[in-house]
């Protein structure tokens, strides 16, 4: 059916993706839905983790990946990506009773860091924290949970997810000084330039008719 598109996502990540109440919901389900209403399709959403959803776009199980993914030169050597549409960037959550970690330097003395498998987290950390530990789960709430319990000296991960998280966890905070920028943009296939095409033009049309601020605002406590 040409009229639907189907969107892989890991919907595990408030505010960006996460399910509630058994529905999915955030700032990527909503933007995705108004981008694909207004390219007149319906969407079919696949649940995946984040490590399969470029596998998973490459190999045709969906033709989007809306699952607040960094645009990384890495990813681009295999995928194709639509123009930005948020900036976020990695940063480091630690416990507040913890006095040790201050700045993200402190990390590379041989604390243990959780990351979520396949994510940027991962091969930033690698390659630039050789003192870090790197703890690599697969869910998102497990890589916080090991937070919360002290299994885990800190978690890297993105800043909107991370603000969302110690929201809800007092005993966690984020540290102010990041380690990266990063923009968010949706991954389609190399040779699907018709769909990158349209999927651009309606993200022009709703950042210029208000819905992009409406979704922004109603998602972000960071307004920008
Ligand atoms: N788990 C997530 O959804 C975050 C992934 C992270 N933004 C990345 O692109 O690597």
């Amino acid at each position: 059916d040409g009229n639907v598109i189907r969107v892989g996502t890991d919907a595990t990540f408030p505010p960006m993706e996460f399910v509630k109440d058994g529905k999915r919901t955030g700032f990527d389900i909503e933007l995705m839905e108004a981008l694909a209403k207004t390219m007149g399709k319906k969407i079919q959403w696949i649940d995946i983790d984040f490590k399969g959803l470029i596998p998973g776009l490459i190999s045709n199980r969906f033709d989007i990946a809306a699952s607040a993914i960094y645009m990384t030169d890495e990813r681009r050597k295999v995928v194709n990506f639509s123009d930005p549409y948020y900036r976020g960037g990695l940063a480091v959550l630690v416990r507040r009773d913890d006095t040790s970690i201050k700045v993200p330097e402190d990390l590379n003395r041989g604390k243990r860091v959780s990351v979520q498998v396949g994510t940027k987290s991962v091969s930033y950390l690698r390659d630039n924290f050789p003192g870090v530990e790197r703890v690599e789960v697969e869910k998102n709430q497990a890589m916080f949970d090991l937070l919360a319990t002290g299994r885990v000296n800190a978690v890297v991960t993105g800043r909107p997810a991370a603000v969302e998280y110690a929201r809800t966890q007092p005993l966690v905070r984020v540290l102010d000084k990041g380690l990266t920028t990063e923009l968010y943009g949706f991954a389609l296939r190399k040779n699907d330039t018709a769909l990158a095409e349209q999927l651009n033009k309606a993200l022009q049309t709703l950042r210029m008719n208000g819905t992009y601020d409406a979704l922004t605002d109603k998602w972000f406590t960071r307004k920008d």
